[in-house]
C-alpha cells in the first residue's frame, strides 16, 4: 500500500502503529534513500561472517524484509532471530515469513528488556535513532555483552551534521530526495514534526565514540548518502 499517512493533519507523535505498519514497506523505501542498497550491503557483509548454525538478531526488525532476504540468500543454516515492539509490524512479519517460506523467530519485546544470547551478528537499521540517549548507550553496551568474541554489530541511523550550515543543507538536499519520491511539502513539513524528539540522531562521530565506549575494536562507516548512514562494528 502506498504511504499517504501524512497527507491529513496529524497532531500526534510518530508512532508504529497499525496506520503506519501497514504502509511500511513503501514508506521504508521512498523515506530511506538508498534502502534497498543498504539493506543488500547488510547481508553481503552479513554473509562474510555466517557458518552453520550462528544466532543473528535484528532489532527493530519491522516486517522482516531484512532477515527474509538473509535467509533467502544463505548458503548455510541459520538462527534467524527479530525483535520489535510493534504488533501490527510483527504480524505483517509473520505473513511475510510463511509466504516466503523462511524460519525466522519473532519475538514481540522491548529492546531494552530482552538479551541476545550467542549472538554472531546483530543488525539494527534505522531503529537505534528511535531510543532515548541514555538507553541508546546502555542498549549498545547490552549488544556487545552479547556478542560472541568475533560477533559484528551492522547498524543504519539518520545523522546530522556539527557543522550548521553543512546540516542545513544536508536536511534540504534530503527534503528534495522526497519530494522527488511524491511527498509533498505538507507531508514532509507534518512528518517532521511527528518525529520532532522521537527520532534523536547522532553525528557520525557520536555514533563511532558511542560504539567504542561499550568496547567495540573496530567501527567504520561502511555506506553514507548525506544524512544516512550504515556503520559496520567489531567486538
Ligand atoms: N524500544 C523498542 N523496542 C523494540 N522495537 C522498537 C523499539 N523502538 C522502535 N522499535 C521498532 O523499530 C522499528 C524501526 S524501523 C526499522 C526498519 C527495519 N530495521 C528495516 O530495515 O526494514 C525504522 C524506521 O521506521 O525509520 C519499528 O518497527 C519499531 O516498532
Ligand atoms: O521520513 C523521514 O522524514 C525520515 O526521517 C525517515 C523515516 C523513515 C521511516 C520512518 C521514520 C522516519
Amino acid at each position: 500500500m502506498v504511504d499517504k499517512i501524512f497527507e491529513k493533519s496529524i497532531k500526534k507523535q510518530f508512532e508504529f502503529d497499525e496506520d503506519v505498519a501497514s504502509v511500511f514497506d513503501d514508506m521504508l523505501n521512498r523515506s530511506i534513500p538508498f534502502y534497498k542498497q543498504m539493506q543488500e550491503l547488510t547481508i553481503n557483509f552479513a554473509l562474510n561472517y555466517l557458518k552453520e548454525a550462528d544466532t543473528v538478531y535484528d532489532l527493530g526488525c519491522s516486517t522482516a524484509s531484512t532477515l527474509i532476504e538473509l535467509g533467502k540468500q544463505s548458503n548455510v543454516d541459520l538462527n534467524l532471530v527479530g525483535i520489535d515492539n510493534s504488533s501490527a509490524m510483527l504480524s505483517r512479519a509473520s505473513k511475510k515469513c510463511k509466504a516466503f517460506g523462511i524460519d525466522i523467530k519473532l519475538k514481540n519485546e522491548d529492546l531494552l528488556d530482552t538479551s541476545y544470547d550467542n549472538a554472531k551478528l546483530v543488525i539494527s537499521n534505522y531503529t537505534l535513532q528511535f531510543i532515548r540517549p541514555l538507553q541508546r548507550e546502555k542498549l549498545i553496551k547490552k549488544i556487545y555483552d552479547s556478542l560472541k568474541d568475533d560477533g559484528i554489530f551492522i547498524f543504519s541511523e539518520k545523522v546530522i551534521s556539527s557543522n550548521k550550515v553543512l546540516n542545513k543543507q544536508c536536511i534540504d538536499t534530503y527534503y528534495d530526495f522526497k519530494k522527488k519520491q511524491g511527498y509533498s511539502e505538507f507531508e514532509i513539513s507534518q512528518k517532521r514534526e511527528a518525529l520532532e524528539n522521537v527520532l534523536i540522531p547522532y553525528t557520525d562521530d557520536e555514533n563511532k565514540k558511542m560504539i567504542l565506549d561499550a568496547g567495540f575494536s573496530h567501527c567504520e562507516v561502511l555506506f553514507k548518502w548525506v544524512n544516512f548512514a550504515t556503520f559496520i562494528a567489531i567486538k
